[in-house]
């Protein structure tokens, strides 16, 4: 009799199941074989990616590449075409995430106040009050909140509706935080405070985080890995690890190895863009 291979949706014979190829110990999510097209035109095709845990990854490359696209593919939030993206070897659905959007003003409910944006997904999760208090209280003073939390979102500067993104994005202790250019839309102090902040919430939860960033002075910074990828189609270019102590401060920035990590990716982002 022949082998039958049980799968969702049904029962298919002689179907022999793809081998997954686990990433080494360590890895957070793991991606297999990811495709996506745009209007016929391959943006991924096959492409393999393993995100280390507790780890810091920016995402570098030439405009268009799709760095945004494949921070929005691995958080479900932009359908694959085929492959397999795994969490630690579970689905996104058994995995929690948090995402923080480049567009702040968009990203928050407009009717609810900020305390109860942020509080959202605890909510979702049915935790109690009393549960929700506590990790209120936590996420204010890990960011150091001096503004009234009662206040709808409209009502907070840009840099203020950012934080409380980031709270609410944090909220329930995500496994996996995504920031799609979560500066970029900010002033200059503002994007020191929150950079700041992430780091901070880095040292003490060691939660892995997918940044996208535009800035190389930025994505070094902040990163233990530096994923460049090539034009489109798009591979990974190369991979540099980043490992000087943390926290990173102002003197970081005239550290030898840093100079050197962000001189190497600005020669193979200058080698992408002109193939
Ligand atoms: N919904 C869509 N429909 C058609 N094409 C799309 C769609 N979303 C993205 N694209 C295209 O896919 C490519 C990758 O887009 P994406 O925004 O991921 O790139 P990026 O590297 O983040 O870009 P940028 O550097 O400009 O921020 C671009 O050519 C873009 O035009």
């Amino acid at each position: 009799m022949s082998a039958v291979l049980s799968v969702p949706g049904g029962v298919y014979p002689d179907v022999p199941a793809p081998a997954h190829k686990p990433g080494p110990s360590g890895t957070q999510i793991t991606i297999r074989g990811l495709t996506k097209y745009f209007a016929g035109w391959p943006l991924y095709e096959n492409f393999d990616l393993d995100i280390p845990k507790h780890k810091i990854v920016s995402v570098f490359g030439p405009n268009g590449c799709g760095k945004s696209t494949l921070i929005n593919m691995i958080a479900g939030l932009v359908p694959i075409d085929s492959g397999e993206i795994l969490f630690d070897g579970k689905s996104l659905k058994d995995t929690k995430i948090g995402y923080v959007f480049q567009n702040y003003r968009e990203a928050m409910f407009p009717w609810m106040r900020t305390i109860d944006n942020i509080a959202y997904p605890l909510k979702l999760e049915g935790r109690s009050k009393a549960e929700v208090d506590r990790r209120m209280q936590e996420l204010v003073a890990s960011f150091d909140v001096k503004f009234d939390l009662r206040r709808y979102p409209y009502e907070l500067s840009g840099g203020q509706q950012q934080t409380a993104s980031i709270m609410r994005a944090l909220a329930n202790n995500p496994e996996v935080l995504f920031l799609d250019e979560p500066f970029s839309a900010l002033d200059f102090e503002m994007t020191l405070f929150i950079r700041e902040k992430l780091q901070e919430v880095f040292m003490q939860t060691g939660t892995t985080m997918l940044l996208v960033s535009h800035d190389l002075e930025e994505a070094v910074y902040l990163a233990d890995q530096v994923l460049l990828l090539t034009k489109r189609p798009t591979r990974i270019a190369e991979i540099l690890a980043y490992d000087d102590a943390r926290p990173r401060t102002v003197e970081t920035l005239s550290e030898a190895s840093f100079i050197a990590t962000k001189k190497q990716s600005l020669e193979i982002f200058q080698r992408e863009v002109r193939r």
